[in-house]
């Protein structure tokens, strides 16, 4: 069936199988070892929780790691998902062939020109990152890179304010724990 003619229910089912097989041998930095398909679910769950009911930003959201960490194409995202879904994609997506300090440094410069929807992951990729950075250290990870990340995020977020309140202000609450903002 091609995406086109799909209902919404199936279109977020195919996104959410699609985005399992590919992340299927990967799991997340924690010590448990998480399987890393959790990562993009939840994304998707937090843009949910939020009120997002637009099935290509819940759909981006479920597969916006599968071209930055797995082998799987834009190309691939467009024929099977279609050109609105893969575009939003193609916006939260890290060049990987970058060392990640210029890979960070371009988040930053590149934030404010995306689109609404690719905000939108964005902002509920770097809440999910840093709900886990609050709840486990991430093996081997000292605590400056830890408060490096925060901070790191905090600027990308900050290009982007004014995109979701709810997303925000869950944001906020952490930046206020970690001292970033009064
Ligand atoms: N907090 C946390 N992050 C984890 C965990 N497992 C995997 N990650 C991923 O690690 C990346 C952050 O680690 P870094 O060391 O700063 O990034 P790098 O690998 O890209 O250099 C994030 O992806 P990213 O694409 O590089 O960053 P982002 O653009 O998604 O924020 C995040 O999704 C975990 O258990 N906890």
């Amino acid at each position: 069936m091609s995406a086109e003619n799909c209902n919404d229910v199936r279109l977020l089912v195919m996104c959410t199988n699609f985005a399992a097989e590919k992340h299927k041998t990967q799991r997340r930095k924690n010590v448990d070892k998480t399987p890393y398909i959790n990562h993009p679910i939840g994304v998707a769950n937090i843009l949910s929780e939020a009120g997002i009911s637009d099935v290509n930003i819940l759909c981006a959201a479920l597969l916006h790691d599968t071209v930055e960490d797995t082998d799987t194409t834009l190309e691939e995202l467009e024929k099977e998902f279609g050109p609105v879904i893969a575009k939003i994609v193609a916006e939260v997506t890290d060049d990987m062939s970058l060392p990640s300090a210029e890979r960070k440094i371009l988040q930053v410069q590149h934030a404010r020109a995306c689109s609404h929807e690719a905000k939108l992951v964005k902002l509920a990729d770097k809440l999910y990152n840093m709900r886990d950075l609050t709840k486990e250290k991430p093996e081997n990870w000292t605590d400056e890179r830890i408060s490096a990340y925060y901070l790191w995020s905090k600027q990308v977020i900050d290009e982007i304010r004014g995109t979701n309140p709810i997303i925000e202000k869950q944001l906020d609450e952490i930046f206020r724990r970690e001292g970033l903002i009064s």
